[in-house]
């Protein structure tokens, strides 16, 4: 049963709810969301990542409510995200962990090209080698695939059908971009990810705290590079972990379907 305004549906645990409702009275509240695995379930086909339709309609409420910033923080493109997450005007976005920002809350409108991440020559150097590497990588293994993304690229082995082999080529691709100058891995849910761009989701989130001077952050997400963004909470903010694993966040959700009854406290809670 999905979460509705009124609070039937998904129970969210006692102290998450008493922590967003304390929360949701504070004059300016800034609500990160991690996309993958959190907002959208996590599918095969990374291209048919959508919201999970609740949590869009929450996002809806929520964004519109005075005083509140919404804003993704994904490891996704910048562009991507946008057409994937589709968010409605105000929000703000955050792509590639950090490294693409877009603050100007235009929602899913088309950007300009003047948005495209800079690389130097050095970088753009290791970025091309690491998609050549990955990508003769996943050529041996049926299901693997390469996602190309503007400040490096992934390895995706969610297709594999054997876990072990897909472990096996994730472990390779570590290796294989570990010996590229100057590239950063990121380990995922079924990817491996090599960058060019040092960016953390703690560093963006604290950037948007600097941009936003909320009164509390609320972040959620579900993945190991989420972790980096619940570092960066302090008292007063909320951090939701979405799904099981090791998480430095205070308050759990089971799954993608449960943050629409965590949005939506909030949204009540400021309706008061
Ligand atoms: O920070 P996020 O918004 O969670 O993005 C993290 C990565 O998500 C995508 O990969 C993950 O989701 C795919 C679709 O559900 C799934 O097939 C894959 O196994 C997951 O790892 C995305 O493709 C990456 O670019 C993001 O960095």
């Amino acid at each position: 049963m999905a979460a509705t305004p009124d609070g039937s549906g998904p129970r969210l645990s006692e102290e998450l709810a008493e922590a967003l409702r304390t929360a949701a009275v504070l004059p300016r509240l800034l609500v990160c969301l991690d996309f993958d695995g959190c907002v959208a379930e996590l599918v095969a086909d990374a291209e048919a990542a959508r919201p999970v339709p609740s949590n869009a309609e929450a996002i809806e409420a929520l964004a519109g409510q005075p005083g509140v910033t919404l804003a993704y923080v994904s490891g996704r493109p910048l562009q991507t995200l946008r057409r994937l997450a589709q968010p409605p005007s105000g929000v703000l976005l955050v792509g590639s962990h950090g490294a693409e920002v877009d603050l100007s809350g235009a929602g899913s409108a088309a950007q300009s090209a003047a948005e495209a991440l800079e690389l130097t020559a050095a970088q753009r150097h290791a970025r091309a080698e690491l998609v050549e590497v990955f990508e003769s990588l996943a050529a041996e293994v049926e299901g693997a695939w390469v996602e190309h993304k503007p400040a490096g690229a992934g390895m995706h082995v969610r297709r594999v059908s054997d876990a072990d082999v897909g472990d096996a080529l994730l472990a390779r691709a570590e290796a294989a971009a570990g010996r590229v100058e100057g590239v950063h891995v990121k380990a995922g849910k079924r990817i491996l990810e090599a960058v060019v761009v040092h960016a953390t989701k703690g560093e963006a989130i604290e950037q948007l705290r600097v941009h936003i001077s909320p009164d509390a952050v609320l972040f959620a997400g579900d993945d190991v590079t989420d972790e980096q963004g619940f570092a960066v909470l302090g008292e007063g903010d909320v951090g939701v972990k979405v799904g099981e694993g090791p998480t430095a966040a205070s308050h759990r959700i089971p799954a993608p379907a449960d943050l629409a009854a965590v949005l939506w406290e909030l949204v009540r809670g400021r309706d008061v």
